[in-house]
């Protein structure tokens, strides 16, 4: 039987530039600058008067003058000469402090951080020191020393943002440094030096390309600081920091000498921050998918399709041409493609497929738990008691979740709080839909404990996660999710992370569990053995679709797809040995031929 794939919205991933396009403020950021560092580069070719000949008989001439646009300064020079030029003094000021300090930096925290020990003990308490001055005092200290001039702002203004990179670069460097990836170039025989530059280097570039994009605006207003203070640079020359200083004599009677440079800073600082935002968006993996906004912790609904509110006499549960997505920019790629299932009390429904599947995108869609953006549900229903789940307001769809609905994820480690004692998020799942009292609360989360099989669960009962076991702690993970007494619970891949006489416990604690309380089960596994144990009925996903669903036993003794062949096949049964290799064999060769192909 060939694979139906339905209709999808194709995915064109954005490039690095697309993607910046995509932040608005990013993209104005860019314009700004681009215009601004346009004019400064042609400053010389323009048609304006020299920056520093003095004119005094046309002194302070207001902007949109005859001959001079912005109008002149105090000494009778030309505003717009002198803001043209400056800015190219102040960008090439900011911009020579940031490479400058970005190298020592990120040599000082690259050094500090691999080499660890007293080194680094070393390294930071002198950056410590360093940053235990306020920088502009220390800035001037440093000026003080060397003269007044431009160049030595520009050296003062540098070395008060060497800790920044260093401490950034260190705390990077030292989260990698002992990554699998250093200690295997390590172990190949590369001598520390080379490991520094070619292992860990290219890893913490991104973060010194972004602390350099977002510094550099910073470095230009310091820089404007000291030369407005008469410490940077010297007159005739303008900078943007000298021409606001000059022109604070005529603050009320000619305000525009010191306004025009004033607002030519926040333009050129403004634009880029915007910018070096946009820049640490781009490079940052997290947000490549277009999202550069915060993700909700509820799925965008965006339903092309009309679906009817309520739907009397459904199952429990039911989902009637499920679609979730993914964007991308302004593109859309579909993970689960028109699913559809139902899932009565009582019953146990497994859901299998292989890994990318859509099995999870499934389950989190039910309740609205993909986080959008990027995670969005375009078409399908989730009919929960006969009401559409996701016709729903925001609150309502919040108010089910662990009431009616709840979830068992695969590695309680990371779902469980690691600072808090397990009975106190049980009891924290309890209030959060009944106002218990504390006491109350902590009683009914130990009884919990007791009926997931928690030995002396009131001794456990204050016990933190890491001091349990893996099966112990799945456990937790059931009973906060048996807390409010749900209709359904979502087990995703409960067992996995566990080994196999735990997960044979765990398997058969959700089995007693559905029949002692009537629960509906959705299991989600990738393993035909769990499914053939604990499941009523079985359905299989494949690329974001159903391909096969019945009961668990007709599947099984009679599978239709050749998918759910290939997934049966991969359970191995006890001492089967070479046999179970020849059976399987020949339903993975024609899949290889294909891919070969
Ligand atoms: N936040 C996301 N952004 C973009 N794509 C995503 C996101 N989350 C999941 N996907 C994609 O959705 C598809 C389905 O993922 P899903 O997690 O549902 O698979 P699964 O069948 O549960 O796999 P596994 O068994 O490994 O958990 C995958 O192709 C995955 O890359």
């Amino acid at each position: 039987m060939s694979v139906a794939i339905a209709p999808e919205i194709r995915s064109t991933r954005l490039t690095s530039w697309q993607l910046l396009m995509t932040n608005r403020l990013a993209a104005a950021g860019l314009f700004v600058l681009v215009a601004i560092l346009l004019l400064a580069a042609l400053a010389p070719w323009l048609p304006l008067p020299n920056p520093n000949i003095t004119d005094q008989p046309n002194r302070l001439h207001p902007p949109f003058s005859p001959g001079h646009l912005l109008g002149t300064d105090h000494l009778g020079r030309d505003i717009l000469s002198r803001l043209l030029w400056g800015t190219r003094v102040s960008i090439l000021v900011g911009l020579s402090a940031t490479a400058i300090a970005a190298f020592f930096g990120s040599l000082i925290g690259l050094v500090a951080g691999y080499t660890g020990g007293r080194v680094d003990d070393v390294m930071m308490r002198l950056i410590d020191m360093l940053m235990a001055f306020p920088y502009i005092l220390l800035a001037l200290a440093i000026v003080a020393v060397l003269g007044p001039g431009l160049l030595n702002a520009l050296y003062a203004i540098a070395l008060v943002n060497i800790p920044f990179f260093a401490r950034n670069i260190r705390g990077v460097t030292l989260s990698i440094r002992h990554r699998e990836f250093v200690d295997a170039a390590r172990l190949s025989g590369k001598g520390h030096t080379a490991v520094l530059f070619t292992e860990v280097l290219p890893n913490v570039l991104p973060v010194i390309v972004i602390t350099m994009s977002t510094t550099v605006g910073w470095m230009i207003l310091e820089t404007a600081g000291l030369s407005f203070l008469g410490l940077g640079a010297q007159p005739p020359q303008a900078d943007l920091g000298s021409m606001l200083g000059q022109g604070r004599a005529q603050l009320f009677t000619a305000p525009h000498v010191s306004m025009i440079p004033g607002l030519m800073i926040f333009a050129l600082v403004m634009s880029i921050n915007l910018l070096g935002d946009g820049v640490r968006d781009v490079l940052d993996p997290r947000l490549r998918s277009g999202a550069l906004n915060r993700p909700m912790p509820v799925t965008s609904i965006e339903r092309e399709r009309e679906q009817p509110a309520e739907r009397p006499g459904a199952a429990l549960l039911e989902v009637d041409g499920l679609e979730t997505g993914f964007r991308s920019g302004r593109s859309l790629t579909l993970a689960v493609k028109g699913v559809s299932f139902r899932l009565d009390r009582g019953e146990c429904l497994g859901l299998i497929g292989e890994s990318g599947s859509g099995k999870s995108v499934t389950a989190l869609s039910l309740l609205g738990l993909v986080a959008s953006p990027p995670g969005v549900i375009r078409n399908g229903a989730v009919y929960l008691g006969g009401r559409d789940v996701l016709a729903q307001s925001e609150q309502q769809i919040i108010a089910q979740r662990g009431a009616r609905v709840a979830y068992v994820f695969q590695d309680p480690l990371t779902t469980l709080h690691p600072l808090y004692r397990v009975a106190d998020q049980i009891a924290e799942a309890i209030t959060a839909h009944n106002a218990l009292g504390a006491s109350e609360a902590h009683a009914r989360a130990v009884a919990l404990m007791e009926t997931v099989g928690i030995r002396n669960a009131r001794e456990r009962a204050s016990a933190y996660p890491h001091e349990l076991s893996g099966g112990q702690r799945q456990r937790i993970g059931i009973a906060m999710a048996l807390a409010n007494d749900p209709d359904v619970i979502v087990a995703d891949e409960p067992t996995t992370a566990l080994d196999v006489t735990v997960q044979a416990r765990i398997l058969d604690l959700l089995r007693t569990l559905r029949r002692e309380r009537g629960l509906a089960l959705l299991l989600i596994t990738h393993d035909f053995g769990v499914v053939a144990q604990v499941c009523d009925r079985v359905a299989v996903m494949k690329d974001g679709e159903i391909v096969e669903q019945g009961d668990t036993r007709a599947v099984l003794d009679a599978p239709r797809h050749d998918y759910t062949r290939r997934l049966i096949a991969c359970v191995p049964e006890l001492g089967q040995g070479r046999r179970f290799l020849d059976n399987v064999r020949p339903l993975f060769a024609p899949q290889r031929q294909e891919t070969e192909a």
